[in-house]
């Protein structure tokens, strides 16, 4: 099993972002502003979608480091760290989903 965590991929992310857009596509992405990056990952998505609608273990396996990977260049976007969203998961810890559900405060 792999030691790399998602912290890990942050920092790469956070250090290609300042990169060269030729030379990276991590800068690319982060220069094609918020919306067109929020589009890739959506794509990105979708295509994780269709890899377990399908029962492509390999796929999915490939399609869900490629939305995990695209989450993080919309979130350094945003100026949202990743701490943030581990801090949201850790505070639904607890509780069940389905009372997280009911507890929202936006949709
Ligand atoms: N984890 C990733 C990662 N996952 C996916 N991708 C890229 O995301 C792009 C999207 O791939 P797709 O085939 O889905 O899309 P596409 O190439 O636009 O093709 P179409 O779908 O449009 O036909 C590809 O260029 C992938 O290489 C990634 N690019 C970078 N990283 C990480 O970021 C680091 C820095 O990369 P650079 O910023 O490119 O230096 C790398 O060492 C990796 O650790």
């Amino acid at each position: 099993m792999s030691e790399f965590t998602l912290a890990d991929l942050e920092a790469i992310v956070g250090t290609r972002a300042a990169a060269s857009p030729e030379e990276s596509w991590t800068a690319k992405l982060v220069a094609s502003g918020q919306r067109k990056a929020a589009k890739k990952l959506g794509e990105e998505a979708v295509e994780a979608v269709i890899a377990a609608i399908a029962e492509d273990r390999q796929n999915l396996v490939e399609e869900s480091a490629d939305v995990l990977f695209h989450l993080l260049v919309v979130l350094k976007i945003a100026g949202i760290p990743l701490s943030d969203v581990m801090d949201e998961l850790a505070r639904r810890t607890g509780q069940s989903g389905l009372a997280e559900k009911a507890g929202r405060t936006s949709s």
